[in-house]
């Protein structure tokens, strides 16, 4: 193809001497030119999809704020939900409300007339139409839920400034034993972090609220000793989970006595029960059976079956009011202790431990349904062999008396989860 020498050259009059005679230099030039073209509009681009990404953030961020919290309209949903229905209500934060244990907490109390206001960050550990579908139930129930973080200070500070709150009851965590192997940044996120911004906004608030929250049987660890008594070994943690929870214990035990919290710990032991998780055991077992799929059955050392000491969620219920009743007062304010607070914690567990397999055999029967069994040796997973609560302490100073056991809290377990899936198995 025949080109020009005129039609090589560029237009602007002071390259052209330059240029001319020397193919190559030539070459490189209009390389370099169309490059720098090239680059040039690469370069707008990228600085106009980034300052769209920046301002759509900032208008998320904005809508976010306005739609979860602050304004008029959301203070008076916060009042409202917060409103005691009896003389001497309480008005209670639950974080974590549309957990499974937080979800019957906030009726239980709603229902005596106690002012309960929800915190959640329906984060996605598990299915979040079940949160959504809990906190529809509390909605119902004249409970609101704020989604939030507990890592959130100002979204705290707003809500004291709000709420002068006599209770907290903090169920908001990472649970899970063996994913904390998968994700183990989520509880340093919740149970660490999130737990002493919680405390740090309790301690400043005036009046400070009387703290009651969810520690776990799982702190118990490799503890051989049974039943597990309060005053047993906490110090051999088997998994992440189980060194936050323990973590969460001692830093309560700090701000209790530099900053005068009231603090009751309560050690549950691997709650079940209608609304329940669907990463649990019981749940997952269910789920498997109905829609035909194999189950894995773990077993430990010695092919000696795994037992835990499974508790129904009314039980707890039951052990939570119990705390939130008998928690005496915080003696702090503006952030300065002044005098000695209440510091406790409990077992809340059902005293007989049942194994996994007995627990198999139990859902066979309520779904009429035979299980496909996989039994493994257990993995190195977290995992402890066995849990078994002493609840002596708890009888005594709570009046906390378990009365359902595993055969009836399965039934009405596999009742409710029979009709919150209407059977359909495409739905689960
Ligand atoms: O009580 C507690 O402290 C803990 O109870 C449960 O932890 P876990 O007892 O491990 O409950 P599941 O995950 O439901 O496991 C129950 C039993 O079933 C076994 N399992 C679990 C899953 C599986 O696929 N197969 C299986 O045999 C486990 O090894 C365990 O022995 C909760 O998941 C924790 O959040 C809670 O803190």
């Amino acid at each position: 193809m025949h080109t020009s020498i005129q039609d090589n050259f560029p237009s602007t009059p002071g390259k052209v001497k330059i240029e001319r005679g020397n193919h190559f230099n030539r070459q490189l030039n209009r390389w370099l030119a169309s490059s720098a073209t090239f680059f040039f509009w690469a370069l707008f681009l990228i600085a106009l999809t980034a300052s769209y990404l920046c301002l759509k953030t900032s208008m998320d961020r904005g809508t976010k704020l306005i739609s979860i919290w602050g304004g008029p309209q959301w203070e008076k949903k916060v009042q409202h939900s917060c409103q005691a229905k009896r003389s001497g209500g309480m008005v209670v934060l639950v974080t974590g409300a549309s957990g499974f244990v937080g979800t019957h907490v906030s009726l239980a109390l709603k229902k005596r007339g106690d002012g309960v206001l929800g915190l959640d960050n329906f984060n996605d550990y598990y299915d979040t139409s079940l949160k959504r579908a809990r906190e529809g139930l509390l909605k119902k129930h004249g409970v609101f839920v704020i989604e939030g973080d507990i890592n959130d200070s100002k979204l705290l500070n707003k809500l004291f400034d709000v709420i002068p709150f006599t209770h907290i009851m903090h169920l908001a965590a990472q649970a899970g034993v063996r994913y904390a192997m998968e994700n183990p940044s989520s509880y340093v996120h919740s149970n660490i972090a999130g737990l002493v911004n919680l405390l740090e906004a309790c301690k400043t608030a005036n009046p400070q609220p009387a703290i009651v929250w969810a520690s776990s049987s799982s702190v118990y660890g490799l503890n051989d000793k049974v039943p597990f008594s309060e005053i047993d070994r906490t110090d051999q943690p088997a998994s992440l989970y189980a060194a936050t929870k323990k973590a969460g214990e001692e830093i309560t035990h700090t701000y209790n006595h530099i900053y005068g919290l009231s603090i009751t710990g309560l050690r549950f032991f691997t709650v079940y029960g209608p609304w329940g998780r669907p990463d649990m055991a019981y749940f997952s077992f269910t789920r498997n059976i109905l829609q035909g799929k194999p189950i894995t059955v773990y077993r430990g050392h010695n092919r000696v079956d795994l037992a835990r000491d499974f508790t129904y969620i009314d039980d707890i219920v039951k052990g939570c009011i119990a705390s939130l009743d008998t928690a005496t007062k915080s003696t702090g304010s503006g952030g300065k202790k002044k005098g000695p607070a209440q510091f406790r914690i409990y077992n809340l567990g059902n005293t007989s431990p049942v194994t996994v397999p007995t627990l198999v055999n139990i859902l066979e029967r309520h779904l009429k349904v035979k299980a496909r069994k996989n039994i493994v040796d257990m993995p190195g997973n977290g995992d402890v062999p066995f849990t078994h609560a002493n609840i002596t302490l708890a009888k005594m100073e709570l009046g906390y008396k378990p009365t359902t056991d595993l055969q009836n809290g399965l039934k009405k377990f596999v009742k409710w989860y029979q009709n919150y899936y209407g059977y359909s198995y495409s739905k689960m």
